[in-house]
C-alpha cells in the first residue's frame, strides 16, 4: 500500500520529531494534541530543529521550507481518519492510548494503517481493542528522532504480511534502519537500555556514587554518549518508570522492580528536561545535579 499522508497522535518530544523526519521525506503530516499549546510549541521546535540542520549545511532552506508546508495541525482526533498511517505517540499510559484508538476508529478508512510508537507496551493486545488488529504494529523511533537512525518494528500476533512489508518500505523513504522485535514487553532496545537506567538509579539510591559521578563513569568508561541520569532525564523519568513498570509487570520477575527514588522523582513531578527538573536541574544557565 502507499503511504502518503501521516497523522500523528501527541505532539510531545517524541511527536514533533516523527511529523519533522515525515515532513522532510515527502509525507504530509496531520499531527493533532490535547493541548493547542503543545502543538504550537511542536510547530515551534521542529522549525528550530530543521533551521539547525540548514545551518550545520545537512538540508537545503528550500527542504526546510517544502517540510514546514507539509506539516499542518488539528485539535480534533478525528481529522486524522483520513490519512493512510496513524502514528499514535501520546503519553506512555495503556488507557491513553486504548481511548484515543477507539475514538478514532470510526473515523478512519478501511486501509488506513494503525502504529503506536510505544516504548514498551504490548501490541497485541492495543491492536486487539481495534477493529483492525491485522493493520496494526508497533513503530518505535529513538529520541532524538532526526538524528537517531534506528526505528523498531514490531508485529502484533495479528499483523499481517502486507502491513510489515508497508512499514519497512516506509522506513526506508525516511532514511532509517529497521529492526524487527517481537512482541514481548518493552520489545528489544528498552528491554536492554531500561535496566540499565533503573540500575544507575539504583546506584544513586544505594549511595555508590552521586549523580555527576555515575554519568561521568559511564561516558568515559564506557563511552556512552550521555550518562544514564543523564539519559534518564532526557527521556522522561514518567516514560522511564512506565517503561520499567511494563517490564516488572510483564515479565513478573524482580530484577525489573522500579527503583524507589525514580518513583519519588516522578510523584515529585521531576520529570527531566521536560519539566526543568529531574536528575539534574536545568532551570539555569548549565545543569546541576539534584543529588
Ligand atoms: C525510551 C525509548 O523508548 C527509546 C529511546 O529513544 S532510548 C534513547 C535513545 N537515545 C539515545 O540514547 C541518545 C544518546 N545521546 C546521543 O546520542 C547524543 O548525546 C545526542 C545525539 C542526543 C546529542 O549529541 P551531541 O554530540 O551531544 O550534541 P550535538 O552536537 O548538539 O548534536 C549532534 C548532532 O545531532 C543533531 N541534533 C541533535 N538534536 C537534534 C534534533 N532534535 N533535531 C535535529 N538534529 C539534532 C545536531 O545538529 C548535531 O548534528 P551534526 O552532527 O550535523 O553537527
Ligand atoms: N521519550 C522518549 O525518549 C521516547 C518515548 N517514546 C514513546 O513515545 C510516546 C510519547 O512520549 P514523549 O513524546 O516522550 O512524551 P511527552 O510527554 O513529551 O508527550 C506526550 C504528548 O502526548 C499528549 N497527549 C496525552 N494524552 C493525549 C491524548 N489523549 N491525545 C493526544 N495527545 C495526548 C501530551 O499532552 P499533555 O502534555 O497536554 O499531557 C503530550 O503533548 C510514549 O508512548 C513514549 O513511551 C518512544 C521512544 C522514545
Amino acid at each position: 500500500m502507499q503511504i502518503q499522508t501521516v497523522g500523528i497522535v501527541g505532539a510531545g518530544q517524541m511527536g514533533n520529531g516523527i511529523a519533522h523526519v515525515f515532513a522532510l521525506a515527502g509525507f504530509d503530516v496531520l499531527m493533532t494534541d490535547i493541548s493547542r499549546e503543545s502543538l504550537d510549541a511542536a510547530i515551534a521546535l521542529i522549525d528550530r530543529n530543521l533551521e539547525r540542520q540548514v545551518s550545520r549545511g545537512k538540508i537545503t532552506a528550500e527542504a526546510k521550507a517544502a517540510a514546514m508546508a507539509r506539516i499542518s495541525t488539528t485539535m480534533t482526533l478525528t481529522d486524522l481518519g483520513q490519512t493512510d498511517l496513524v502514528i499514535e505517540a501520546a503519553t506512555e499510559r495503556e488507557t491513553v492510548k486504548q481511548a484515543i484508538f477507539e475514538d478514532l476508529q470510526p473515523h478512519l478508512k478501511p486501509s488506513t494503517i494503525l502504529t503506536s510508537n510505544t516504548s514498551s507496551i504490548s501490541i497485541t493486545r492495543l491492536a486487539s481493542r481495534t477493529d483492525r488488529p491485522e493493520k496494526f504494529m508497533g513503530f518505535h523511533f529513538m529520541n532524538p528522532v532526526p538524528v537517531m537512525q534506528l526505528v523498531e518494528l514490531i508485529r502484533g500476533i495479528a499483523t499481517d504480511d502486507e502491513t510489515y512489508r508497508t512499514m519497512l518500505a516506509v522506513v526506508e523513504k525516511l532514511g532509517k534502519t529497521a529492526a524487527s522485535a517481537e512482541d514481548f514487553p518493552a520489545f528489544i532496545v528498552n528491554r536492554i537500555l531500561m535496566p540499565m537506567i533503573n540500575e544507575a538509579v539504583y546506584t544513586l539510591y544505594e549511595g555508590v556514587g552521586n549523580v555527576r559521578s555515575i554519568d561521568e563513569s559511564m561516558k568515559l568508561g564506557a563511552n556512552h554518549p550521555m550518562g544514564p541520569l543523564e539519559l534518564a532525564d532526557f527521556i522522561g523519568l514518567d516514560t522511564c518508570l512506565a517503561i520499567m513498570n511494563v517490564l516488572h509487570d510483564g515479565l513478573a520477575d524482580t530484577k525489573y522492580r522500579p527503583c524507589p527514588l525514580l518513583t519519588k522523582y516522578v510523584e515529585a513531578g521531576w520529570l527531566g528536561r521536560k519539566t526543568g527538573r529531574g536528575f539534574y536541574d536545568y532551570r539555569g544557565e548549565v545543569p546541576v545535579p539534584t543529588r
